[in-house]
Protein backbone atom coordinates (compact mmCIF):
# COMPACT_ATOMS: atom_id res chain seq x y z
CA UNK A 1 0.00 0.00 0.00
CA UNK A 2 1.58 3.09 -0.64
CA UNK A 3 0.27 5.86 1.70
CA UNK A 4 -1.69 8.85 0.06
CA UNK A 5 -2.52 12.51 0.90
CA UNK A 6 -4.01 12.83 4.03
CA UNK A 7 -7.60 13.98 2.96
CA UNK A 8 -9.78 14.21 5.61
CA UNK A 9 -10.64 13.77 9.36
CA UNK A 10 -14.12 12.80 10.31
CA UNK A 11 -15.37 13.96 13.32
CA UNK A 12 -18.57 13.09 14.60
CA UNK A 13 -21.28 15.17 15.92
CA UNK A 14 -24.64 15.19 17.49
CA UNK A 15 -25.11 18.68 15.53
CA UNK A 16 -22.93 19.85 12.84
CA UNK A 17 -24.54 23.93 13.75
CA UNK A 18 -22.89 23.53 17.30
CA UNK A 19 -19.64 21.99 16.02
CA UNK A 20 -19.36 24.60 13.36
CA UNK A 21 -19.52 27.37 16.34
CA UNK A 22 -16.36 25.58 17.73
CA UNK A 23 -14.23 25.35 14.85
CA UNK A 24 -14.89 28.98 13.85
CA UNK A 25 -15.12 30.66 17.66
CA UNK A 26 -12.58 28.04 18.89
CA UNK A 27 -10.46 26.76 16.75
CA UNK A 28 -10.40 30.11 14.19
CA UNK A 29 -11.25 28.00 11.42
CA UNK A 30 -11.20 30.98 8.11
CA UNK A 31 -13.13 28.54 5.23
CA UNK A 32 -16.12 26.87 6.93
CA UNK A 33 -18.31 25.17 3.75
CA UNK A 34 -22.37 24.54 3.61
CA UNK A 35 -23.39 21.45 5.08
CA UNK A 36 -25.28 19.07 2.76
CA UNK A 37 -26.94 16.27 3.15
CA UNK A 38 -25.38 12.87 1.79
CA UNK A 39 -28.51 10.91 2.24
CA UNK A 40 -26.83 7.53 -0.12
CA UNK A 41 -24.21 7.78 3.19
CA UNK A 42 -26.41 8.55 6.36
CA UNK A 43 -24.90 11.79 7.28
CA UNK A 44 -24.86 15.39 6.84
CA UNK A 45 -21.61 16.31 6.13
CA UNK A 46 -19.70 20.17 6.28
CA UNK A 47 -16.21 20.58 5.45
CA UNK A 48 -13.98 22.68 7.72
CA UNK A 49 -10.45 23.56 5.97
CA UNK A 50 -7.50 23.65 7.67
CA UNK A 51 -4.20 24.95 6.55
CA UNK A 52 -3.22 21.58 5.49
CA UNK A 53 -5.75 19.12 5.37
CA UNK A 54 -9.62 19.16 6.12
CA UNK A 55 -12.34 18.51 9.21
CA UNK A 56 -15.24 16.41 7.86
CA UNK A 57 -18.36 17.09 10.07
CA UNK A 58 -20.72 14.48 10.23
CA UNK A 59 -24.27 14.60 11.73
CA UNK A 60 -26.31 11.22 11.74
CA UNK A 61 -28.74 11.56 8.54
CA UNK A 62 -32.01 8.84 8.97
CA UNK A 63 -32.81 5.94 11.48
CA UNK A 64 -30.28 3.83 9.59
CA UNK A 65 -27.23 6.42 9.73
CA UNK A 66 -23.96 4.39 10.20
CA UNK A 67 -22.82 6.83 12.91
CA UNK A 68 -25.49 6.39 15.41
CA UNK A 69 -23.89 3.20 17.38
CA UNK A 70 -20.50 5.64 17.65
CA UNK A 71 -22.53 8.66 19.37
CA UNK A 72 -24.30 6.45 20.93
CA UNK A 73 -21.05 5.45 23.13
CA UNK A 74 -19.58 8.65 22.48
CA UNK A 75 -22.41 11.34 22.99
CA UNK A 76 -20.32 14.38 22.38
CA UNK A 77 -19.09 12.63 19.17
CA UNK A 78 -15.52 13.02 18.54
CA UNK A 79 -12.70 11.86 16.23
CA UNK A 80 -14.53 9.34 14.17
CA UNK A 81 -12.19 7.90 10.85
CA UNK A 82 -9.18 9.15 9.11
CA UNK A 83 -8.87 9.29 5.19
CA UNK A 84 -6.15 8.71 3.12
CA UNK A 85 -6.10 9.94 -0.61
CA UNK A 86 -4.97 6.46 -3.25
CA UNK A 87 -5.01 6.98 -7.23
CA UNK A 88 -6.69 3.58 -7.91
CA UNK A 89 -9.47 2.60 -5.38
CA UNK A 90 -9.96 -0.46 -6.75
CA UNK A 91 -6.12 -1.46 -6.88
CA UNK A 92 -6.26 -0.36 -2.62
CA UNK A 93 -9.45 -2.20 -2.05
CA UNK A 94 -7.85 -5.77 -3.60
CA UNK A 95 -5.23 -4.93 -1.56
CA UNK A 96 -6.28 -4.56 1.74
CA UNK A 97 -8.51 -7.20 0.95
CA UNK A 98 -5.16 -9.54 0.18
CA UNK A 99 -3.72 -8.21 3.68
CA UNK A 100 -7.05 -10.20 5.30
CA UNK A 101 -8.40 -6.47 6.44
CA UNK A 102 -12.15 -5.80 6.48
CA UNK A 103 -13.15 -3.38 3.77
CA UNK A 104 -17.15 -2.49 4.30
CA UNK A 105 -19.12 -2.88 0.97
CA UNK A 106 -18.16 -1.74 -2.11
CA UNK A 107 -16.62 1.26 -3.71
CA UNK A 108 -18.77 4.18 -3.63
CA UNK A 109 -19.43 7.59 -4.09
CA UNK A 110 -18.10 9.92 -0.88
CA UNK A 111 -18.81 13.54 0.07
CA UNK A 112 -15.88 14.51 -2.30
CA UNK A 113 -17.79 13.01 -5.14
CA UNK A 114 -15.16 9.83 -5.67
CA UNK A 115 -15.40 6.87 -5.27
CA UNK A 116 -14.11 5.47 -1.36
CA UNK A 117 -14.56 2.20 0.25
CA UNK A 118 -14.32 2.22 4.49
CA UNK A 119 -11.77 -0.60 6.23
CA UNK A 120 -13.02 -2.25 9.51
CA UNK A 121 -11.11 -0.25 13.04
CA UNK A 122 -10.80 -3.67 14.10
CA UNK A 123 -8.58 -4.58 11.73
CA UNK A 124 -6.83 -1.23 11.75
CA UNK A 125 -5.02 -0.43 14.79
CA UNK A 126 -8.86 0.89 16.28
CA UNK A 127 -8.79 3.62 13.73
CA UNK A 128 -11.62 3.11 11.34
CA UNK A 129 -9.98 4.09 8.15
CA UNK A 130 -11.50 5.75 4.63
CA UNK A 131 -9.50 5.39 1.75
CA UNK A 132 -10.72 8.01 -1.40
CA UNK A 133 -9.60 7.74 -5.08
CA UNK A 134 -7.59 11.34 -5.51
CA UNK A 135 -9.89 13.81 -7.27
CA UNK A 136 -8.78 14.22 -10.66
CA UNK A 137 -5.75 15.85 -11.70
CA UNK A 138 -4.70 16.10 -8.25
CA UNK A 139 -2.23 12.55 -8.68
C1 LIG B 1 -18.97 8.50 2.89
C2 LIG B 1 -19.26 9.92 3.13
C3 LIG B 1 -18.19 10.62 3.95
C4 LIG B 1 -16.93 10.78 3.11
O1 LIG B 1 -15.88 11.10 3.67
O2 LIG B 1 -17.06 10.65 1.86
C5 LIG B 1 -17.89 9.87 5.23
O3 LIG B 1 -16.78 9.66 5.66
S1 LIG B 1 -19.29 9.30 6.04
C6 LIG B 1 -18.69 8.46 7.49
C7 LIG B 1 -19.80 7.63 8.07
N1 LIG B 1 -19.89 6.35 7.39
C8 LIG B 1 -19.22 5.28 7.88
O4 LIG B 1 -18.60 5.32 8.91
C9 LIG B 1 -19.35 4.01 7.06
C10 LIG B 1 -18.42 2.94 7.59
N2 LIG B 1 -18.72 2.63 8.98
C11 LIG B 1 -19.40 1.48 9.32
O5 LIG B 1 -19.75 0.65 8.50
C12 LIG B 1 -19.70 1.30 10.80
O6 LIG B 1 -19.60 2.56 11.46
C13 LIG B 1 -18.74 0.30 11.53
C14 LIG B 1 -18.92 -1.08 10.91
C15 LIG B 1 -17.30 0.76 11.42
C16 LIG B 1 -19.13 0.27 12.99
O7 LIG B 1 -20.50 0.09 13.04
P1 LIG B 1 -21.25 0.07 14.45
O8 LIG B 1 -20.75 1.17 15.34
O9 LIG B 1 -22.72 0.01 14.22
O10 LIG B 1 -20.80 -1.34 14.95
P2 LIG B 1 -20.36 -1.82 16.34
O11 LIG B 1 -21.00 -1.00 17.41
O12 LIG B 1 -20.59 -3.29 16.34
O13 LIG B 1 -18.78 -1.52 16.35
C17 LIG B 1 -17.90 -2.59 16.17
C18 LIG B 1 -16.66 -2.22 16.99
O14 LIG B 1 -16.00 -1.14 16.30
C19 LIG B 1 -15.92 -0.02 17.18
N3 LIG B 1 -16.12 1.17 16.35
C20 LIG B 1 -17.27 1.58 15.76
N4 LIG B 1 -17.05 2.74 15.08
C21 LIG B 1 -15.75 3.05 15.28
C22 LIG B 1 -14.91 4.13 14.86
N5 LIG B 1 -15.43 5.13 14.09
N6 LIG B 1 -13.62 4.16 15.24
C23 LIG B 1 -13.12 3.15 16.02
N7 LIG B 1 -13.86 2.07 16.47
C24 LIG B 1 -15.15 2.05 16.09
C25 LIG B 1 -17.02 -0.19 18.20
O15 LIG B 1 -16.69 0.51 19.37
C26 LIG B 1 -16.99 -1.69 18.37
O16 LIG B 1 -15.90 -2.01 19.19
P3 LIG B 1 -16.13 -2.98 20.49
O17 LIG B 1 -14.78 -3.04 21.14
O18 LIG B 1 -16.63 -4.27 19.91
O19 LIG B 1 -17.18 -2.26 21.31
CO1 LIG C 1 -14.99 10.76 5.42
Amino acid sequence: MKLGRLNHVGVATPSIEASVAHWRDVMGATKIHEPFDLPAQGVKVCFVDTPNAQIELIEPLGADSPIHGFLAKNPLGGQHHICFEVPDIHAARDEFIALGKRVLGEPRIGAHGTLIFFVHPKDMGGMLTEIMETPNGNH
